[in-house]
C-alpha cells in the first residue's frame, strides 16, 4: 500500500494543485463531450489524434503505478489518485467531503459520465460514492477499511445534483458502525450501512506495516 511522504510546504503544494487541478477538470470535460457529441467524423478523427498526442506528450515523464496517498510533513494529505475526490483524477466527479463532529456530507453533481439505467446513475457509482463517504464519517484520522457496505437501492438516482451523507451509529473496539443516505431533491434514493475496520497495521501497538 503506498503512502509516500513528501518534502514540500504549503505554497507547493498549492502551486501543485493550481497546475493539475485543471487538467483533471478539463480531462472531465473531454469525457463528458465524448459522450455527448455530434460532430462530423472527420472532426471526431482530429480529435482523437489530438487527445492521443496530448496523452504521449503526458507519458513523456510519469511515475510507475498508480498514484497513492501522499502527504507533507505537516500532516497534510494529498489523496490527488483517489477515484471520488482526487484533485488529478478525471473519473473522480470530484467530491469535496464536509466534516462535522460524527457526520460527514458532500453536494455534487453527476453527469452523463455516470449513467447506468437511462438518465440515471450507475448503482455501482451510488456505491462507489456511499463507501466513500460512509468511510470518511468513520474516522477522521485513522485509515479505516471498509469490512461491509449494505445498500438499499429505493429508487432510481437522477444524474444532476446530488447529496451523500453520513454519520458514526456506533463504534465496537476496531469495527465503526455508519448508516447513510444518497439523495436528490425528492429526497433518499439509496440507504446504506457500513462496517468500518481498522487494519491491523494501524491499531495500537502493532509492529506489521501496510501492505
Ligand atoms: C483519503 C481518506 C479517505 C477515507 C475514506 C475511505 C473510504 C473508502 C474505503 C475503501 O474503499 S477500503 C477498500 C475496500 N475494502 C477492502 O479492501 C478491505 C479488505 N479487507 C481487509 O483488509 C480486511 O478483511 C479487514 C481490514 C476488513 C478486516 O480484517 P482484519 O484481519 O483486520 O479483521 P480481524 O480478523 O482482526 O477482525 C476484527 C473485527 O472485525 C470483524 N470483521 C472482519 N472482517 C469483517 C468484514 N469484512 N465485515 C464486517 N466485520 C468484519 C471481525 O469479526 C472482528 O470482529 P470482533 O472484534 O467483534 O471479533
Amino acid at each position: 500500500m503506498r503512502f509516500t511522504a513528501e518534502d514540500i510546504d504549503g505554497h507547493e503544494v498549492a502551486r501543485r494543485e493550481a497546475l493539475y487541478g485543471p487538467l483533471a477538470e478539463a480531462v472531465r470535460e473531454l469525457v463528458d463531450a465524448t459522450i455527448r457529441t455530434e460532430v462530423d467524423a472527420a472532426a471526431v478523427q482530429e480529435v482523437e489524434a489530438t487527445v492521443r498526442a496530448a496523452t504521449a506528450r503526458l507519458r513523456d515523464r510519469q511515475i510507475d503505478g498508480a498514484f497513492g496517498v501522499r502527504y507533507t510533513e505537516d500532516g497534510r494529505i494529498m489523496p490527488w489518485g483517489n477515484v471520488v475526490i482526487g484533485l488529478r483524477n478525471p473519473i473522480a466527479p470530484p467530491l469535496t467531503v464536509h466534516r462535522e463532529r460524527d457526520r460527514c456530507w458532500s453536494e455534487f453533481t453527476l453527469g452523463a459520465a455516470y449513467e447506468g439505467p437511462p438518465g440515471h446513475v450507475h448503482g455501482g457509482i451510488c456505491a462507489l460514492v456511499l463507501d466513500h463517504v460512509l468511510g470518511s464519517a468513520s474516522s477522521p484520522e485513522k485509515p479505516n477499511f471498509t469490512g461491509t457496505l449494505t445498500l438499499r437501492y429505493r429508487r432510481a438516482t437522477p444524474l444532476g445534483p446530488l447529496r451523500a451523507e453520513a454519520r458514526i451509529d456506533r463504534v465496537d473496539g476496531v469495527k465503526t458502525y455508519v448508516v447513510g443516505a444518497l439523495s436528490d431533491s425528492d429526497g433518499v434514493t439509496v440507504e446504506a450501512e457500513g462496517v468500518f475496520i481498522l487494519p491491523v497495521w494501524a491499531r495500537e501497538g502493532s509492529t506489521t506495516t501496510p501492505t
